[in-house]
């Protein structure tokens, strides 16, 4: 079994599909089997070969064995679900079914049904009368209706459709894999940020998580007790001495440690980064060593490391470890990133595994440092911003964590783009590498050292910057913003940077102005950001974001997705069709959270 393999021994969640038809013997259902079925093996085709799991492997379905036309076919539908790991469920028809007989009655399943719309059948009828019965018995499911009317015989499906059943699948697989994992929490809470208090109920009952903790004194134990593969350990060694090269070093000269203790902070990160991994996921190795106990790993499909400040204060820092483990490769080669939050910030963490599922590319953690106006940059550097920056720049910058496929050195046709790790070419991680260096921590801050990724993301990427919050009262509230990272001259960057921590990883951030609410300035965006951390995902992911976030019942309270792309459970619009972000919060609070 390969660490891979290891890591992805649990069967990821099937879409199942059910083709519900009028079950009217003696003619009507005969007529519309093969109509009904087909429409059922084309969206299994289009998922399959559209969507991919983490892993990079095609997503599966599983079609019902026959059309549902009554209770007994639904049972059966659902009883060969739960044996085939089905996790999210689409209903497809091209006529009148009877509701309450034949919709999915599974509670924590996310369902979406697509009713045809065509005239010679009522599709749109059935599809009307059950997402009622499923608003009347607090089932939230997604209604699909083309625009187009289609002719009875037509087999394909419109592209409004295509895009619904993507987007909601994609939502669908994200909320249904996580559920069952673990936030491992390594240390506690880092600097009294209130987002590394893991608030398990949280993780329960949104998430269908749970939540698992180890002292960060368990990385001192497997490192004394040399409790990794010493085996990989040279080759990562090896291959960090190849690639990573190490940066000037910022420190004050008096500050500045000498070459012997630089290599030990070396030896001991890349330890930290085997040691961090194993504990997430397991390593099959450790129990041919004979530690079979930490052979099992935590089963976290995502972490956090504390490190500040018991740890640093003594040891090197958790930079190298979060960089690495957060990117798509490692000297073991390409593979899907392990997730893990600068400070043990539980709430950005889920903000990167949201987009993380969403789009199976790296996530960008930072600080969101600093607003900088025009003016403010015009009266410090001189430079007019202009193009996506005119309005104003946020600069999104902290001392780890940041994937180094954020320094933009992937590309598609001609452009920077963050990839999925099965399409990153080995000539783009040669790159990454290349425009990163490694700089010796601020030893001020960081007492024991390590060292920092620093690097430039490229301008000109679509992306889109999310965070989770906690409110007293009210649970959970995401926010997200898409914009466009920045290029600047490189004085002018350089004369900001200067100001900072310049050896940490930096982004440069235009959101998207809309005119309204957050958005009727870059400065509003950052004055209503949550906390002081944002996950930053390629692309934009705003609309996949909402979706995902009524299926788990998390209301939203910012976002500048253009109102034709959101897409939520038709009860929403049961909350009020005129002020949807409100009637968001409404929908999330009655119909509870997902996995309660
Ligand atoms: C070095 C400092 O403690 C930083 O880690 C601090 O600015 C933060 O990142 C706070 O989130
Ligand atoms: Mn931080």
């Amino acid at each position: 079994m390969t660490h891979q393999d290891y890591r992805y021994k649990q069967a990821f969640p099937k879409i199942g599909i059910r083709p519900t038809i009028d079950g009217r013997r003696k003619g009507v259902r005969e007529s519309l089997e093969e109509q009904t079925m087909r429409m059922a093996t084309s969206v299994a085709e289009l998922l399959a070969s559209e969507l991919r799991y983490p892993d990079g492997s095609p997503v599966e379905c599983v079609v019902a064995e026959s059309c549902i036309g009554g209770v007994n076919e639904a049972a059966a539908a659902a009883e060969l679900f739960s044996r085939s790991n089905v996790g999210v469920t689409i209903t497809v028809t091209p006529c009148w079914c009877y509701g309450t007989e034949t919709m999915d009655m599974s509670p924590s399943i996310p369902t979406a049904i697509w009713g045809f719309n065509g005239t010679e059948r009522p599709g749109a009828v059935y599809l009307a009368a059950v997402l009622s019965a499923h608003a009347q018995k607090g089932i939230p499911a997604f209604g699909i209706y083309g625009e187009d009317v289609q002719d009875g015989g037509d087999t394909t499906i419109p592209d409004d459709v295509r895009e619904k059943l993507l987007r909601f699948s994609r939502a669908g697989l994200a909320a249904a894999t996580l559920k069952g994992r673990a936030y491992l929490s390594i240390g506690s809470v880092s600097m009294g940020i209130a987002g590394s208090i893991v608030n398990d109920s949280f993780f329960q009952e949104y998430l269908g998580m749970r939540n698992e903790y180890v002292d960060m004194s368990e990385l001192t134990r497997r490192i004394e007790e040399e409790i990794y593969d010493p085996e990989e350990y040279k080759l990562a060694l090896a291959w960090v001495k190849e690639n990573c090269s190490e940066g000037q070093d910022n420190n004050p000269a008096h500050l500045q440690t000498d070459r012997k203790r630089k290599e030990y902070e070396w030896e001991t990160v890349v330890k930290m980064t085997q040691i961090v991994r194993d504990l997430m996921a397991g390593n099959p190795k450790l129990a041919e060593l004979g530690f079979t106990e930490e052979s099992m790993g935590h089963h976290a499909i995502v972490s956090g490391f504390q490190g500040q400040r018991q740890w640093t204060d003594h040891s090197p820092n958790g930079d190298f470890l979060e960089s690495i483990l957060n990117s798509s490769f490692d000297w073991n080669g390409k593979r899907s990133p392990y997730l893990v939050a600068t400070e043990n910030d539980s709430l950005n963490g889920v903000s990167m595994l949201f987009g993380s599922l969403l789009t199976h590319t790296a996530q960008i953690f930072a600080d969101v440092r600093t607003y900088w106006s025009t003016d403010s940059v015009k009266r410090v550097t001189g430079h007019q911003l202009e193009g996506n920056a005119k309005d104003g720049i946020l600069h999104l910058i902290n001392s780890g964590s940041a994937a180094l496929d954020g320094t933009g050195q992937q590309s598609k046709e001609g452009k920077p783009v963050l990839k999925p790790f099965w399409e990153i070419t080995d000539e783009e991680v040669q790159d990454c590498l290349k425009a990163t260096s490694w700089r010796p921590a601020s030893v001020e801050y960081f007492r024991g050292g390590g060292y920092s990724a620093d690097f430039l993301t490229k301008g000109g990427m679509p992306v889109t910057m999310t965070r989770l919050n906690l409110v007293k009262g009210l649970g959970p509230v995401l926010q997200l913003a898409q914009g466009y990272t920045v290029d600047l001259p490189d004085d002018v960057h350089d004369t900001l940077d200067q100001r900072t921590d310049p050896t940490w990883p930096s982004t440069w951030f235009a959101p998207v102005l809309t005119g309204s609410g957050a958005f009727t300035s870059v400065y509003e965006v950052m004055n209503q950001w949550g906390a002081n951390h944002g996950s930053i995902s390629y692309g934009h992911i705003g609309a996949d974001l909402l979706t995902l976030a009524s299926m788990l019942r998390i209301p939203v309270s910012m976002h500048n997705v253009p109102e034709s792309e959101i897409f939520r459970p038709r009860a929403w619009g049961l909350f009020g069709t005129s002020e949807p972000e409100s009637a968001d919060y409404r929908a999330c609070s009655v119909f509870g959270p997902l996995y309660r």
